[in-house]
């Protein structure tokens, strides 16, 4: 399996380092258009391996996309992290021309790629990628819903003082302040979250994975990698060994829970076609409020890119 990451910055580079560590694809081809920095990230990836004992082949590049052709999986990760003081929707103008031209260069070598989009502000820059690219919603998709759940995941794991693999959660809702956890569908070990933790504990321990990305801008003057670059690579493992891993994803909604053309996290079937079935949660009235409202937030930013003339299909 041949796997593509575009962006050989923070996230790119520890998304590709997962990748070839755990030997999730034997060619791993990372890209950036600062010259040199993928092939140095590509260099000592591969000079990691004899010490830590892998043999995924990294390889790196500066804008040569004829290097990525006919890969199965291409993640892009390309564009500015925000800054302190900052919105991830702050990024939208510069980073929809940068997800737009990758994603051209992408689709013109790989035709068949799965494309996994990172970027932010996810939601809109996945409806970005999705229209550039032409392609069916289900092979175009982003990644959030992994990195958010991790998130509430290990404040519960602390909160309990458990492992944090045994926390199942689900999230729903675009990648922002307005995200939607789901308590309702949280369990530690098949135990239903609500019966091992206060609701005021709980409550704060949703509203902390709400900023949880914004917590770490401020410790550290850009934004995490660690976390993200793990979490995309999980998806990219779920596609190329046909897992059928349940994730939350951010897909292109049309009809489900009621919600048309709007870029937005959801349960997902993950597998070697991309997202093989969006899965429907019955949500109550509380839980389909709070989606409600993150749909308005990533339609008007949605809404935001159209008016930059930005989120043009590739013909047009
Ligand atoms: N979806 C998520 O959950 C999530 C999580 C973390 C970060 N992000 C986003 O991912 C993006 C990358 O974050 P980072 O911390 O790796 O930033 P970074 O600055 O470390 O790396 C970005 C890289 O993109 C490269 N780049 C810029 N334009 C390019 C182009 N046209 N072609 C190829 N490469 C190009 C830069 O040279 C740089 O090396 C940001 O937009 C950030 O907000 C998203
Ligand atoms: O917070 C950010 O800007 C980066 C990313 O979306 C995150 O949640 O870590």
């Amino acid at each position: 399996m041949k796997v593509t990451v575009v962006g050989a910055g923070n996230v790119g580079a520890t998304c590709a380092d997962v990748l070839a560590t755990r030997e999730i694809a034997n060619e791993i081809v990372l890209v950036d258009i600062k010259e040199g920095i993928a092939e140095g990230k590509a260099l000592d990836i591969w000079q990691k391996a004899p010490i830590i004992g892998y043999d995924s082949r990294t390889i790196g590049v500066t804008n040569d996309y004829s290097r990525t052709a006919d890969s199965d999986v291409v993640v892009i990760t390309s564009g500015l992290p925000r800054k302190p003081g900052m919105s991830r929707d702050d990024l939208i103008s510069v980073n929809a021309g940068i997800v737009k031209s990758v994603t051209e260069q992408v689709v013109k070598y790989s035709p068949n790629a799965i494309i996994i989009v990172v970027s932010n502000p996810l939601d809109v820059m996945t409806y970005q990628a999705h229209l550039t690219s032409g392609m069916d919603r289900m092979k175009v998709f982003g990644m959030a819903g992994i990195l958010d759940t991790a998130r509430y995941r290990a404040f519960l794991a602390e909160a309990l003082n458990v492992s944090p693999k045994d926390i199942q959660a689900v999230l729903m809702g675009g990648h922002g302040d307005t995200m939607v956890p789901l308590p309702r569908y949280t369990t530690v070990g098949g135990i239903p979250v609500t019966e091992l933790i206060e609701k005021d504990k709980l409550d704060a321990i949703v509203q902390r994975t709400a900023v949880g990305g914004g917590e770490l801008v401020k410790l550290m003057g850009t934004s995490a990698w660690y976390a993200p670059g793990a979490a995309a690579a999980q998806m990219v493992e779920a596609i190329v060994r046909d897992q059928r891993r349940v994730f939350p994803v951010c897909v292109e909604l049309k009809g489900e829970y009621g919600i048309d053309g709007v870029y937005l996290g959801a349960p997902v079937i993950l597998g070697k076609n991309g997202i093989e079935r969006i899965i429907e949660l019955q949500l109550n009235d509380e839980e389909k409020a709070l989606l409600e409202t993150s749909r308005g937030h990533v339609k008007e930013v949605m809404d935001a890119l159209d008016k930059m003339g930005q989120a043009q299909p590739a013909s047009a």
